[in-house]
């Protein structure tokens, strides 16, 4: 399914912008060749660059790859205008497959046993980190969203790795105030 891509990572913020203004150029006599040149040269590099991050990445798993997909075509506009959110959450909040890849590694190559996340959205970024834990391995999340967590929860569940999560619903300083928030071990 395809989805309307709003410019999002820094690099999708200067493709678009070098895209208007090879637009503004191409309409302007006024503008030197060489000048165009330039910025096509420009916007050939960095329209690759993304593109070659996600496909030299490793692949990410199936829970992880269904979570996005239920990310990005969920209606959270109609959500939040149902009044199941408190706020208005863009999908492009969500830890994508180069960044969870990333933190998945961080996890691994530091050996960490414990996590805490502040800021879970749908988890993409929770279930990425989880799957770099050992198995005794804990991960708390801190959602402000309750919503979120029900949303989350079934692919959680779905992966190996989600019983390392624990999910903290309500405001993180309300959560991290009380002692057994934190994971135990
Ligand atoms: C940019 S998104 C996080 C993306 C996420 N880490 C991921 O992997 O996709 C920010 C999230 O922080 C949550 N949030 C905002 N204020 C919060 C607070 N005070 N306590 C807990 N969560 C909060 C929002 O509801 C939202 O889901």
């Amino acid at each position: 399914m395809l989805h309307e891509k709003v410019p999002d990572t820094p690099v999708e913020v200067i493709v678009d912008l070098l895209t208007k203004a090879k637009g503004i150029a191409a309409t302007c006599a006024a503008v030197p060749e060489e000048l165009k040149t330039h910025l096509n040269k420009a916007l050939d590099i960095a329209s690759g660059l993304d593109d070659y991050l996600e496909k030299m990445t490793t692949k990410e798993s199936e829970p992880l790859a269904e979570l996005y997909e239920k990310t990005v075509s969920h209606d959270w506009d109609q959500v939040f205008k149902e009044g199941k959110t408190k706020f208005q959450l863009p999908k492009e909040c969500i830890t994508g497959h180069v960044e969870g890849q990333a933190l998945k590694m961080l996890i691994h190559m530091s050996q960490a046993r414990r996590v805490l996340e502040i800021g879970m959205f749908t988890g993409y970024g929770a279930l990425s980190m989880a799957e770099g834990l050992p198995d005794d391995g804990c991960l708390v999340a801190c959602e402000l969203e309750p919503y979120l967590k029900e949303f989350a929860q079934p692919i959680f569940d779905k992966s190996p790795h989600g019983k390392k999560i624990t999910v903290k619903t309500g405001p993180a300083m309300d959560t991290l105030k009380v002692r057994d928030s934190y994971c135990q071990s």
